[in-house]
């Protein structure tokens, strides 16, 4: 069966590399509208601004509402539009990317990731995840091209809340056990088509990086600081993580997050919380022996990541609640039915309730 991998065309990171923006997104065109949230704009908005003058651009600076939603999408893509921009940059979050993403798909013209957190796959992919003005999900888009350029400072992120750092080790946690799983089944990716060797092994790399360089990263950057170790997380978070995900596949994980997203309860955590609650249940459901989801699960809590349902705000949730998690987790489209064995709603329940279990045990006896 076919294979296909993509990617965006490039990736550039390191401590202050925003203030070579302009000269890496030279060949992209000469005007650029500048997406970017209040708290963005305040944060890069005059270097990235003075950044692409000085290489020649016509810029201008636009604020993001803060949701991704059609009308935002639609405002925005009016916008670039009358601005006549060849380059639209998208700062900040997933979502401000997500609708410049989206925004482009109307105008044409080349898509810049400037992520100022790594939180999220969002930076690399060539995925929008569409919410209603109140925040609803409504729906995934997945569009034929990749951004053209993906820009990540390290400075910047580092001195980002480190919540938001180790919901992206989170998220990253995921990807190979959702791709290996994906893989063993014969499953296809989000492009219809089989994973590659490549994606695999970008899959695997990010778990590896986690493992290596993770909590030395989260204890550099609860102290605003950019070392080696910050520079492989954020690698592992936002290149590896967002490449192996489209190109590798998803499974279990992310379908049981999606579950839990139909809680209000679980709406505080961040995507890359309910996502490990995801990857530990992903381990017990797929029987994984003990020691390895001790292992696991140990490095999740060692990064300051949930592993009980207590942490993402289900602190005794009744049977009927699960049942809510488990029936959504296997709706008909779900990527849980990319296991490489049948799951029903049972299963899934009792694996998240094991994985609780597990998470419970190892945080009373303190021995992690
Ligand atoms: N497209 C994809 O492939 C993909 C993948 C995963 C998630 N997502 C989407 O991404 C979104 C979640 O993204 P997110 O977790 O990045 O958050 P977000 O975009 O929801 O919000 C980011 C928040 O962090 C703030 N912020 C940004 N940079 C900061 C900094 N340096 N310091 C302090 N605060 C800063 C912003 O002002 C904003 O309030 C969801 O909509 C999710 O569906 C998309
Ligand atoms: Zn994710």
């Amino acid at each position: 069966m076919t294979q296909v991998f993509r990617s965006p065309a490039g990736y550039v990171q390191g401590r202050n590399v925003i203030n070579e923006l302009g000269e890496h997104a030279a060949d992209l065109g000469d005007s650029a509208i500048v997406l970017g949230d209040e708290f963005v704009l305040d944060l890069v908005g005059d270097r990235v601004h003075d950044n692409l003058e000085s290489a020649g651009f016509d810029v201008a600076l636009e604020e993001f509402n803060g949701e991704c939603s059609e009308k935002e999408i639609e405002r925005v893509a009016t916008v670039h539009e009358e601005f006549g921009a060849d380059v639209i940059v998208g700062a900040g979050g997933g979502k401000a990317i997500d609708t410049a993403r989206a925004a482009r798909e109307h105008t044409g013209g080349a898509l810049v990731s400037l992520p100022t957190i790594a939180s999220t796959d969002a930076p690399t992919s060539s995925v929008a995840v569409i919410y209603t003005e109140d925040g609803e999900f409504v729906e995934f888009h997945v569009y034929e091209r990749h951004p053209e350029l993906v820009i990540v400072d390290t400075e910047i992120v580092a001195q980002a809340p480190t919540r938001l750092f180790r919901g992206g080790i989170g998220d990253a946690l995921a990807t190979w056990f959702e791709a290996d799983a994906a893989h063993r089944s014969g499953a296809t990716t989000i492009f219809d088509a089989r994973s590659t060797r490549t994606a695999q092994q970008i899959a695997r790399l990010a778990y590896t990086t986690l493992r290596e360089h993770g909590r030395s990263a989260v204890d550099a950057v609860e102290n605003d600081a950019v070392t080696d170790s910050v520079e492989a997380v954020v690698e592992a978070n936002t290149l590896l993580s967002g490449l192996g995900f489209e190109s590798g596949g998803l499974a279990a994980a992310h379908a049981i997050h999606n579950g839990l997203t139909q809680l209000e309860a679980t709406h505080e955590a961040t995507h890359g919380e309910k996502v490990t609650v995801g990857t530990i249940s992903q381990l017990v459901l797929e029987g994984r022996d003990d020691a390895f989801v001790e292992e696991v699960a140990g490095f999740a809590s060692s990064v300051g990541l949930p592993t009980t349902l207590g942490e993402i705000g289900l602190e005794d949730p009744d049977p009927d609640e699960l049942e809510v998690v488990a029936e959504a987790a296997c709706a008909e489209d779900e990527t849980i039915h990319n296991e490489p064995f049948p799951v029903s709603p049972a299963d899934v329940r009792d694996a998240i309730v094991g994985a609780d279990a597990i998470g419970r045990r190892l945080s009373a006896d303190g021995g992690r």
